[in-house]
């Protein structure tokens, strides 16, 4: 079923084959941690690819993406929600890097207005954005913010041509805080209201910063090599 999707997604890609070469390419586009570095402008970016980071108010965004970075404190984190407050562009490998993650801020009841605009106008005219990452909160679930921007998402998911600017993939943090007993049905849940609201939405990765090892960044990596198609 992943497969499937993975080939849809990429056009016909040829799955194991993308799966050997995108776990290679992860290796070397995440292998030099101490390159990856914050930009504060973005302008002379145009020719690398982009991946956009959303998920409500204190999903753990920024933590996650730390952690993908092999980076403790390079994007702000807190326990309060509403840290993240503008686009931040990071860029992954040496100078001029191999692509640029964007940490957004959170939407949801503690996100502003203004910020949803920002990412809307980011969307629109972004060329070079090839993958959305939406984050879930394991614990809490979807609730209906989340599935208006699943909705709202998946609107720009497959241009009037036809063809698809960029894709979407889910990604559910904070594993962790969920009784193992109840993990298996947590996650079914999710999977279910994702596809309900969204069903061009790549199934979720699942993930934890707090685990030790943190679980689930190497598919998390890998998943980025590929969307970038980085060989
Ligand atoms: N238990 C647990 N806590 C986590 C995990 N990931 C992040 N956190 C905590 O969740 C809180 C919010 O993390 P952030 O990464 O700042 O969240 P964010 O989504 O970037 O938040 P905003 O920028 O405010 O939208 C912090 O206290 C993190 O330490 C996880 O996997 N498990
Ligand atoms: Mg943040």
């Amino acid at each position: 079923m992943l497969c499937e999707r993975s080939q849809f997604v990429l056009q016909g890609l040829k799955c194991r084959r993308t799966f050997v070469t995108v776990s290679k390419a992860a290796e070397k586009v995440f292998s030099d941690t101490s390159s990856a570095a914050f930009l504060a402008a973005a302008g002379n970016l145009n020719s690398v690819p982009q991946l956009h980071v959303t998920g409500r108010a204190n999903v753990g965004k920024s933590t996650l993406f730390n952690a993908v970075l092999g980076r403790k404190t390079l994007l702000h984190t807190s326990s309060k929600a509403g840290r993240t407050r503008e686009l931040n562009f990071y860029r992954v490998g040496k100078d001029p890097g191999k692509l640029v993650l964007v940490d957004a801020p959170g939407y949801g009841a503690r996100g502003k207005r203004e910020w949803g605009e920002l990412f809307d106008g980011y969307l629109e005219t972004r060329k070079q954005l090839r993958r959305v990452y939406i984050l879930f909160n394991a614990k809490h679930g979807l609730n209906e913010t989340d599935t208006s921007m699943l909705q709202h998402l998946s609107q720009y998911l497959i241009s009037k041509e036809g063809t698809q600017p960029f894709t979407l993939q889910s990604v559910i943090t904070k594993v962790d805080l969920v009784p193992s007993n109840q993990v298996a049905a947590a996650i079914a849940q999710i999977k279910k209201d994702i596809f309900a609201a969204a069903p061009l939405c790549l199934p979720p990765i699942l993930t934890s910063c707090e685990m030790d090892p943190a679980f689930g960044i190497e598919t998390l990596r890998k998943n980025i090599a590929e969307a970038c198609e980085l060989a």
